[in-house]
């Protein structure tokens, strides 16, 4: 114990250790080692192809590694199912909203909660006996879920008569209601105007505060730039910087990787500018 100072340790909540997966002869993701510190925001950012959504499919066991570990609060999880891993306490969104825009607010969230916790979506859909027992653990799940994203007052409403920000609530919700300890949400701003990006950082903001720990992978810097607490940056599949959103957006090398890049050059130039504070 440090004399006089009362700094816990900080708990990891993930680690890799040497993560990779080869499609054919490309290196998707490559020897990739990190740690996702719990209670934080942890952003992953690169250039188009670089590996983002790949290593959320691989933490979240939608693929198997063919190198390196995952551990999650020290269990080694490299080798589990996606359900699995949903039962340990990882749950994820996706890139494009996954949602059923003719079913309700609470029906979607439902499902959200029965797929994550069963084996698959045909069980959740069809309704199975051992389904309905479940009925009352779901709705309870998904309501408390709904309540964290702020929709419980609109349970009811079609999730298609929501605005565009509201159904990406209803994604996050389905994400929660299996009461995740770690959130991954894969471009949680992607078609969201200014005003709507602004609502939803405060809601992942108010989602840690209450505890989770969330890992995203965005674009958008104003949204990386404003919430994250560590970043991670890949390139052609491999880590190439790490740390505060001042720190790497300064890096000669993350600079370079997004210049080099013709889609989002720009916006992390943008972000290496924004970052000098008001300088012209
Ligand atoms: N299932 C797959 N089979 C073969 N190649 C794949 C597969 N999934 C991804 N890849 C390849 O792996 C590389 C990384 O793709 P990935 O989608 O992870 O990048 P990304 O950083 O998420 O890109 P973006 O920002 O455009 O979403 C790309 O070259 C992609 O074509």
């Amino acid at each position: 114990m440090p004399a006089g100072g009362m700094t816990m340790p900080e708990l990891t909540m993930l680690e890799v250790r040497g993560l990779g997966i080869r499609f054919g002869g490309l290196d998707a993701v490559k020897d990739v080692s990190a740690s996702l510190p719990a209670g934080k925001i942890t952003a992953i950012i690169g250039p188009n192809g670089a590996g983002k959504s790949t290593f959320f499919n691989l933490i979240s066991g939608f693929y198997q590694p063919t190198s390196g570990q995952i551990h999650f609060l020290g269990e080694d999880i490299t080798r589990l199912k996606t359900h699995e891993v949903v039962g340990r306490g990882i749950a994820r969104t996706f890139q494009t909203t996954t949602i059923y825009k003719e079913l309700s607010v609470l029906e979607n969230a439902m499902i959200g909660h029965r797929v994550r916790t069963r084996a698959g979506l045909l069980d959740a859909l069809l309704r199975t006996g051992r389904e309905r027992q479940d009925d009352q653990a779901s709705r309870a799940g998904a309501m408390q879920a709904l309540e964290r994203v702020g929709l419980a007052g609109q349970a009811h409403r079609l999730a298609g008569a929501l605005t565009q920000e509201g159904q990406k609530r209803v994604g996050i919700a389905m994400a929660l209601s299996s009461d995740p300890k770690l959130l991954l949400l894969d471009e949680p701003a992607a078609g969201m105007n200014p005003e709507e990006t602004v609502n939803l950082m405060g809601l992942i903001r108010e989602l840690v505060a209450g505890g989770l720990t969330v890992a995203l992978v965005e674009h958008k810097m104003s949204l990386v730039m404003g919430l994250a607490d560590q970043i991670l940056v890949l390139h052609h599949g491999q880590k190439i910087a790490e740390g505060t959103p001042q720190a790497v957006s300064r890096d000669p090398a993350v600079i370079e990787a997004y210049l080099g890049s013709h889609a989002h050059g720009g916006q992390m130039g943008q972000a290496a500018q924004a970052g000098e504070a008001g300088h012209a």
